[in-house]
Formats: structure tokens, C-alpha cells, sequence
């Protein structure tokens, strides 16, 4: 077993991806993890790999930007796994647009399921922390397109600027209830995110599907792209003990892509 043991961890969009790769992860760490995300058979998938494997888990099917289903899911899994200690805020959507083409709809959508979702569950996981009577981690997603505009993606950088500015925000709010919270931010992650991301990319210009993932891949100092597994080792130091003495921050993982 791991250094975590008789930890509970919730993880959101952890049917796939990044998601997965953090479920897996801080299970192998030793947390009973709640796998959570929109898509119930993917959740039950990865809490059957999790159970395969010896660990505890929970599939539970939620829509991250409604309040009561996150406040439920926090609740559920405190009850079923018998704490609660770390929420990672991972789900999120990356449609791709040009700013001239963006409707208030796909504004509205991608701020509710990336920000809002944030906050509900920033919300609900203090609310338990402070309910159990003890401090926590609360980790969120938030990428290196929440350092810098990216083409194309604008209104997705802006919800993950947002997610950098809740970061910083909540680590002064909780801190004196023993509350730390952090952001990690990814460069190019080779997820179905990442795929979909290059294929309407590259549709949009009329290039080959491919062309997108060539053109970001060339600015990566460290010479690839990454894998889940980069992000969901970063993820595991958020949320063990060594990190104790962090909190606000919203590091690159990205190769060094942003320095060049
Ligand atoms: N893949 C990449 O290159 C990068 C991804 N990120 C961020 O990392 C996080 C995970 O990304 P990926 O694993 O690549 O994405 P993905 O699209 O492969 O997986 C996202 C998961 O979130 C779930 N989800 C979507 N909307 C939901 C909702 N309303 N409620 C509950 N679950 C929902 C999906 O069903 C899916 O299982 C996202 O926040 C993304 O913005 C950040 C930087 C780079
Ligand atoms: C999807 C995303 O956040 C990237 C490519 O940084």
C-alpha cells in the first residue's frame, strides 16, 4: 500500500485522460479515490481498474457545473469511502474557435464547465474539510493556456486564466482552515482533449490532421509531448504531505514550451 493510506480522494473527469491517469495514480499513492465525471460508464471503468488492482473507488456520474450534483458527490464519497481529504478539479471541455465566431452560448458553456465547476467544488470540498474538522488540498486543472492566449482556443485560455485567479483567491480564503490549493498546468497532454483539439484545428485551416500537434510539439524544449502520467506524478506531489508548504501556485508542466 501507499503513503496515503485511509486518505479519500475525488477526482472530476476521471473517466478518461488526465483524469484517469490522477485516479490511478492516487490510488497506487494509497487514497480511496472517487472517480467522478459526465460519462458514467467511463467513471465505473477506471473505479474497475482501481478495484483490480486492490485499491478502493467509486464511480459516481455528475454534471461538475451544477452545484447540488458536486455538493452530493463530495457528500457521497465522504459517507461511502469514510473521509475526505483531496478534491482535484480536473473536468473541463476545449472547443476550439476563432474569438469573431464565439456565441454567447459557447461562452456560457465552457465558463460554466470550467469555472463555475471549480468553484462548486472548491465550495463543497472546504465545506467537508471544515465539517470533518480538519485542513485538506484542493488541486485544480488549469493548463499553460492559462499563462498565455492561444489561438483559437481564446475563450478556453480565459477560463483557464480564471482558474489560476480562483487558485490564487481560495489559498488566501482557506488557508486558516488548514486548506491549501494549487493548479497545475499542462502543456500539450495526448488525451481524446488534445486529439479533438488538433483535429478541428487543422479542419479550420485546411491543413492535415496532425499539422497542429507538429506546430505546438516544435516549441517543446524537452523534444515531446506529454503523457497523462507527467501530469498525474505532479498531481500525486499536490496532494501527499511534501507540498505542505504550497499554496496559490499554478506551475508549467509543459516541457519547457513556455519559455521559448
Ligand atoms: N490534454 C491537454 O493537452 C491539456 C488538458 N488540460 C486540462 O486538463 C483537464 C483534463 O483534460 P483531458 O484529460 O485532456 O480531457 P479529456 O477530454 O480527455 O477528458 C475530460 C473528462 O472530463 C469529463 N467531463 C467533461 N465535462 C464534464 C462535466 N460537465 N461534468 C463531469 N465531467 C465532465 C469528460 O467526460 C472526460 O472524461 C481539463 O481541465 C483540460 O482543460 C490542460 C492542459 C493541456
Ligand atoms: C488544451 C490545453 O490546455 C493545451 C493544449 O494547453
Amino acid at each position: 500500500m501507499g503513503k496515503m493510506d485511509g486518505k479519500v480522494a475525488l477526482v472530476t473527469g476521471g473517466g478518461q485522460g488526465i483524469g484517469r491517469a490522477i485516479a490511478l495514480r492516487l490510488s497506487q499513492d494509497g487514497f480511496a479515490v472517487a472517480v467522478v465525471d459526465l460519462n458514467e460508464s467511463t467513471a465505473q471503468s477506471v473505479a474497475g481498474e482501481i478495484a483490480k488492482a486492490g485499491g478502493h473507488s467509486l464511480a459516481l456520474k455528475v454534471d461538475v457545473s451544477v452545484r447540488d450534483q458536486v455538493f452530493a458527490a463530495v457528500q457521497e464519497t465522504a459517507e461511502k469511502l469514510g473521509g475526505f481529504d483531496v478534491i482535484v478539479n480536473n473536468a473541463g471541455i476545449a472547443p476550439s474557435k476563432l474569438l469573431d465566431d464565439v456565441t454567447l452560448a459557447d461562452f456560457d458553456k465552457l465558463f460554466h464547465i470550467n469555472v463555475t465547476s471549480v468553484l462548486w467544488g472548491m465550495q463543497a470540498a472546504a465545506a467537508q474539510f471544515r465539517e470533518l474538522g480538519h485542513g485538506g488540498k484542493i488541486i485544480n486543472a488549469s493548463s499553460q493556456a492559462g499563462h498565455v492566449g492561444n489561438a483559437n482556443l481564446g475563450i478556453y485560455s480565459a477560463t483557464k486564466f480564471a482558474v489560476r485567479a480562483l487558485t490564487q483567491t481560495a489559498a488566501q480564503e482557506y488557508a486558516q482552515y488548514g486548506i491549501t490549493v494549487n493548479a497545475y498546468c499542462p502543456g500539450i497532454v495526448q488525451t481524446p482533449m488534445w486529439s479533438g483539439i488538433d483535429k478541428e484545428i487543422t479542419a479550420s485551416k485546411g491543413e492535415a490532421i496532425g499539422d497542429a500537434t507538429k506546430e505546438f510539439g516544435s516549441k517543446i524544449a524537452l523534444g515531446r509531448l506529454s503523457i497523462p502520467e507527467d501530469v498525474s506524478a505532479f498531481v500525486s506531489f499536490l496532494a501527499g504531505p511534501d507540498s505542505d508548504y504550497m499554496t496559490g501556485q499554478s506551475p508549467l508542466i509543459d516541457g519547457g514550451m513556455m519559455f521559448l
